[in-house]
Formats: C-alpha cells, structure tokens, sequence
C-alpha cells in the first residue's frame, strides 16, 4: 500500500479545515470513498441516481426508493420561460461553465431558497434541471432550436446525451455517461467544495453557494483540466508525436493538463475506471487514434516526472469518442458535482461556524498618509 502524499507548504495543503462524513481521498496514498463505498465498487455495482441519493440522504436507496427519486427528478428537468429567455440572449462563443454560472444564477432569482428547510428540494432540482440548461443554451445558440427538456429517459446521463444529440444514445454511452456522473460525485475538501462550504459559512442560500462553485470549478488547475487534456491530445497524430509534443512541453516547463493531483501520491483511482470506458469506446468507434496517444502520454509522464493521469485525462478521450464537444466537458462535471457540492452545504449547515483564517502580513510596516499634494 503506498503512502499517503507529503502534504505542506502554500494553498493550505496539508491543514484539515473541517470535518466531513461524506468522502475520503488519498487516506492511504490512493483511494476514494463516498460515504464509506469505494468509488470503484460503486461504479461497478450502482448507478449515479443511486450513488447522488447516497450523497445527499445518507444511505443508498432501496429499489422503491430509487424508483421514487428517478421519478421526482425526472418531474423537476422543465425550464421556467424566464430562464430560457436569459439562456437564448448568451451567444454562441461564451464559455459553457459561464452558462452554467448564470443559469444557476438565475435560478436563484426565480425559484429562491427562503429557508434552509428546502435545501433538499433546491438540491434535487438543481442536479434534474442542470442537463436541461446547457443544452437548452447549447442547442438554441449552435442549432437554433428550442429543444423541449423533459425527456423520457429513466438516467440523467443518458438524458444529458439525449438532449444534446437530439436523439437516446446507444447503451454504451448510457453506461459510460452513468459511470463518469459517478466518478466526478464527490472529493471532499476540492477548491470548488471548499468554495462552496466557506459561502454556506456565511448562512447564504444554496444557489449562490453552487454559483461560487462553479466559478471555482471553471479553472484549468481543477474540473477545467478535461477540455485542457483534450486540447493537448487531439492534434498527437500517434504515439511518437505524443511523446514529441510532450517533451517539448516538459522542456518548456509547461504544466500538462490532467496530470497530477493535490492529495493523490501515485495515482488517482478514478483514472483506472475511466480509461478502461475510455478503451472500450475507442474499440467500438474504430478509431483508437485518441485513445492510444492517451496511453503514450500517461507512460511518457510517469517515466519523466512519475506524474499519474488524474479523473480528467481519459475523460477527454471518452467524451470525445460520444461526440460530446469539447467545451462541454466540464459543465457535465457540474451535472455530477453538484451532488458533492450541495451534501457539503448541507453538512457545513448543520454544524457552522463562519470560515474566517487568518493571513500572515507581509505588507510595509505602519506609515502615515502624505498629503495628495506631496505625493
Ligand atoms: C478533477 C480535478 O480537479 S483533478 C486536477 C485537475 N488539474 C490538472 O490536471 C491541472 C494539472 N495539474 C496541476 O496543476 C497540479 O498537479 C495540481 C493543481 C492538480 C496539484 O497541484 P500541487 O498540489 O501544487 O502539485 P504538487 O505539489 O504535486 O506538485 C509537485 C511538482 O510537480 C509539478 N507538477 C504537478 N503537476 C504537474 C503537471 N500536471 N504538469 C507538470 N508539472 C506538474 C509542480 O509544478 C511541482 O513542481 P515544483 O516542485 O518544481 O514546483
Ligand atoms: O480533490 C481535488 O483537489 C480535485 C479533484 O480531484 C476533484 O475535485 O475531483
């Protein structure tokens, strides 16, 4: 069992900030489970609506009750009129996180959260309505339709893959898009989580702490590094070019995008589960071009730097091979993390206290103002 990942120095690395019930990462070097199941496990043998119930209500569901909460979110994916006319009004070339910031944004304007008794009901609603939104956007602003958003699928990624190609995907893209919702879930004190945790600190409401969050999402250092990966590797022509383009990077001392982690030491278990999606997507499109630059490239970095792939790097291959487009790689990171994100306010509610460090100064020592005149 490898050792868990020497952490100190700047951006808080190493300070516990709180408790949680909801995730461990890294505790022994690799390793993540969502509220005692291990990732691994859960991708294996449960679905995301099961995994989000686990999230947010504490245990997985029974069938009734997955039955019943497949039913509510199915019923909660409309758009109010509103939200849609703000939704046709963003153009084509802005940036789908800053979509999902003001969707969810707007939201809070139309369908508030008045009291934290609701906090539930705003979760639900936000994880049913997220799908329906960007593409809503994506589908208006690209193609020029009204799509209607209440789809008939049973699943939210395959709902999210309906919605978007205009037509249900095949059963492959169903369960990959099942297993990447779970995958991306939830990861204890990430900068986005903890982003949304200092704002509940503040006794704020439920949408604004999602908005926070996806602002902090949108960055290439974290969810932002999927459509990075996928810039990096979409032009390797194969496995010589990907070790050239690489290195020249690694001489350039540039950060390469999906490498790397802030708690993981020698890899990051959602890659494993990812990458074998990642293949059997490739095998089945008949064109691994993507797929085995990919492999070059996680061989290549480990040899150089001992750098592992983290969740990102084999989901830009995977949602390359579903036709999804690039720049929507990290909203449906949204779509998923929004079930972290909200049990993490949840949990901050429940037992609060505002979040205020301190900072060590290192500015000039104490002066008197100089008249403007004798400036
Ligand atoms: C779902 C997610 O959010 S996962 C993270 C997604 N983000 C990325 O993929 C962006 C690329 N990766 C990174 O920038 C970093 O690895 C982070 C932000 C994830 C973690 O940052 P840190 O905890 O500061 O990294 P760490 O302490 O392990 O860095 C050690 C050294 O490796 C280098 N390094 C780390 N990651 C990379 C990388 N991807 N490419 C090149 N060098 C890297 C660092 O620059 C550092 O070098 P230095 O000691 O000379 O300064
Ligand atoms: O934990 C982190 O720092 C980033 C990450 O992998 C995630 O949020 O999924």
């Amino acid at each position: 069992m490898s050792e868990a990942k020497k952490l100190s120095g700047a951006g808080l690395r190493g300070q516990s900030a709180g408790e949680t019930a909801l995730s461990t990462v890294g505790v022994s070097g690799s390793g993540l489970t969502y509220r005692g199941y291990d990732v691994k496990d859960l991708g294996e043998n449960a679905t995301f609506e099961e995994v989000a119930y686990l999230i947010l209500y504490g245990e997985l569901p029974t069938q009734a009750q997955l039955d019943a909460y497949k039913t509510k979110l199915k019923g909660m994916r409309g758009l109010p009129q509103a939200l849609k006319e703000v939704l046709e009004r963003i153009p084509a070339d802005a940036h789908p996180m800053d979509v999902m910031r003001t969707g969810c944004s707007m939201l809070g304007n139309l369908e508030a959260e008045h009291s934290f008794s609701q906090q539930s009901e705003i979760s639900d609603r936000l994880l049913a309505a997220f799908p329906s939104f960007i593409c809503y956007w994506y589908r208006f602003s690209h193609d020029g339709v009204r799509i209607e958003t209440e789809t008939d699928d049973a699943q939210i990624g395959a709902h999210f893959l309906h919605l978007l190609h205009g037509k249900a995907p095949s059963a492959l893209h169903a369960k990959v898009m099942d297993v990447s919702l779970i995958l991306y879930a939830e990861h204890e004190f990430n900068a986005s989580t903890f982003t949304a945790r200092v704002c509940a600190s503040t006794l704020s409401d439920m949408h604004s702490c999602v908005t926070g969050a996806i602002g902090s999402l949108r960055g290439p250092l974290h969810g932002g590094a999927n459509e990075a990966a996928m810039e990096l590797i979409q032009d390797m022509k194969d496995e010589a070019d990907a070790r050239d383009i690489l290195m020249g990077k690694l001489e350039r001392k540039d950060k390469i995008m999906g490498f790397g982690h802030a708690i993981y030491r020698d890899s990051d278990p959602r890659n494993a589960i990812i990458k074998e999606w990642s293949e059997k997507l490739a095998a089945a499109n008949g064109d691994d071009r993507l797929y085995r630059v990919s492999v070059a490239c996680e061989a290549l970095m480990w040899e150089q730097k001992k750098l592992f792939c983290n969740a990102d790097f084999f989901h830009a291959s995977a949602y390359h091979y579903m036709d999804i487009p690039t720049k929507l790689f990290t909203p449906i990171f949204v779509c998923s993390r929004l079930t972290g994100w909200a049990a993490h306010v949840m949990e901050q509610r429940s037992n609060n206290r505002i979040i205020r460090p301190s900072a060590d100064y290192v500015g000039v020592a104490p002066r008197k103002v100089v008249p403007i005149a004798n400036r």
